[in-house]
């Protein structure tokens, strides 16, 4: 899958290949990467994400393929030329060093010039808001505390382009989502280039501008948290971003199917579906409504919502919503979420109909079980 953009990207990868003896690590993969970008790889573990990012670092050798940065190929250029700052899980910062002499050391390796070190070293330290901590060694401060230090470090010689390979992946939760809050606005005020590895969804959400989904050593989808969870690309990254009811119809035309008695419309896709193919149709739980009977008669269909008759199983309150599962004639379950203050708890065995808007019904023809059952 390949990016269009306008402006000419920072990073091209172009049919990027890495082989382990038989095993395809990383299956030639394109993808452009733009100037000041926060792009995150997400995907389950062995993916190919850290692979990749190890490739564009140069610690890893491609088996075939290219890497170029502005335009330049960066396969021969070693690792510590190539203008990139790098953040792992385990942060590698000196025990014996001062924070302070720990951030400098990348300047100290380049012979910067003391006062130039200095005022550096100190710039970045009140970005990373450990100015208070810049005489301790590392063994004293905490693990979130290590991980800004690490992120300085990274930082303070300005590389182009920062990658991080599951930088928060051993803080708790709530130091995470407060250093990813700190990450965005560092990304922000420096307008650095990141890539990001993570296999954890929401920390791809909350961070990153365009999201590349990989499985198996592919990039399956490629774009914008919202675009890939409102329109996912194919039912993989349906069912990987977030939560999914899919229905196994059989298509009836290029806009409709049939499920049970009922028919379920669907807006025309660009490739459009075959007439008896089997396809798959997806709703997000927080698009479908559930509805009392009495409530359904009061407010009569209109012709861009779908309808299914179901009977509720079971509802669970999770605070500022609920879920609520319901199953049909045949057996077919969905998921309803909706927020707590709208409506109330809808009893186990209570008659109801779903509902759901045709413009939040996604299509798939092409699909495998595979894609669908989550891990
Ligand atoms: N040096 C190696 N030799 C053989 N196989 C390797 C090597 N490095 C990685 N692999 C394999 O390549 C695949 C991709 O690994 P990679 O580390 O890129 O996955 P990942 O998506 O980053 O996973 P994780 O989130 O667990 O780090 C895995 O199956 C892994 O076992």
């Amino acid at each position: 899958m390949t990016t269009q953009q306008s402006s000419a990207p920072l990073v091209t990868l172009k049919l990027l290949n890495k082989e382990y003896g038989r095993f395809t690590a990383v299956n030639k993969i394109n993808l452009e990467i733009q100037q000041g970008e926060f792009l995150t790889f997400l995907g389950s573990s062995g993916s190919g994400k850290s692979t990749t990012l190890s490739m564009i670092a140069g610690f890893e050798t491609p088996t075939s393929g290219e890497i170029l940065l502005h335009n330049k190929s960066l396969i021969n250029v070693p690792s510590h030329k190539r203008g990139i700052g790098m953040v792992f899980q385990h942060y590698s910062l000196f025990p014996h060093m001062s924070v302070r002499d720990n951030i400098g050391f990348p300047l100290d390796i380049r012979k910067t010039p003391k006062a130039e070190r200095n005022k550096k070293v100190d710039d970045i330290l009140k970005l990373v808001q450990l100015e208070d901590f810049a005489e301790r060694p590392p063994t004293l401060l905490s693990g979130g505390q290590k991980q800004r230090v690490a992120i300085a470090r990274a930082l303070v010689y300005e590389p182009e382009i920062l990658l991080m390979d599951e930088p928060l992946g051993a803080l708790d939760k709530k130091l995470r989502e407060d250093l990813q809050d700190e990450l965005r606005q560092i990304h922000k005020r420096l307008g650095i280039t990141i890539i990001y590895v993570t296999h954890d969804q929401d920390e791809a959400m909350r961070l990153s501008e365009r999201i590349a989904i990989f499985k198996e050593g592919e990039i399956v989808g490629l774009g914008s948290g919202r675009n890939l969870y409102d329109s996912p690309p194919n039912a993989f990254v349906a069912s990987f971003l977030g939560n999914s009811n899919f229905i196994k119809v059989r298509a009836v035309s290029t806009s409709e199917a049939q499920f049970e008695q009922q028919t379920l419309k669907f807006r025309e896709q660009t490739t459009p579906i075959k007439t008896q193919a089997d396809i798959l149709l997806m709703v997000r739980p927080e698009n479908l409504h559930v509805l009392s009977e009495q409530q359904a008669e009061q407010e009569p269909l209109t012709v861009e919502m779908n309808q299914i008759a179901a009977t509720v199983e079971e509802t669970v309150f999770l605070g500022e919503s609920y879920t609520c599962s319901v199953v049909t004639e045949s057996g077919q379950r969905l998921m309803s979420k909706y927020i707590s203050k709208d409506h109330c708890e809808i009893a186990a065995g209570t008659d109801i109909v779903v509902r759901w808007n045709v413009n939040h019904t996604n299509v798939y023809d092409q699909w495998k079980q595979s894609d669908i059952t989550k891990a």
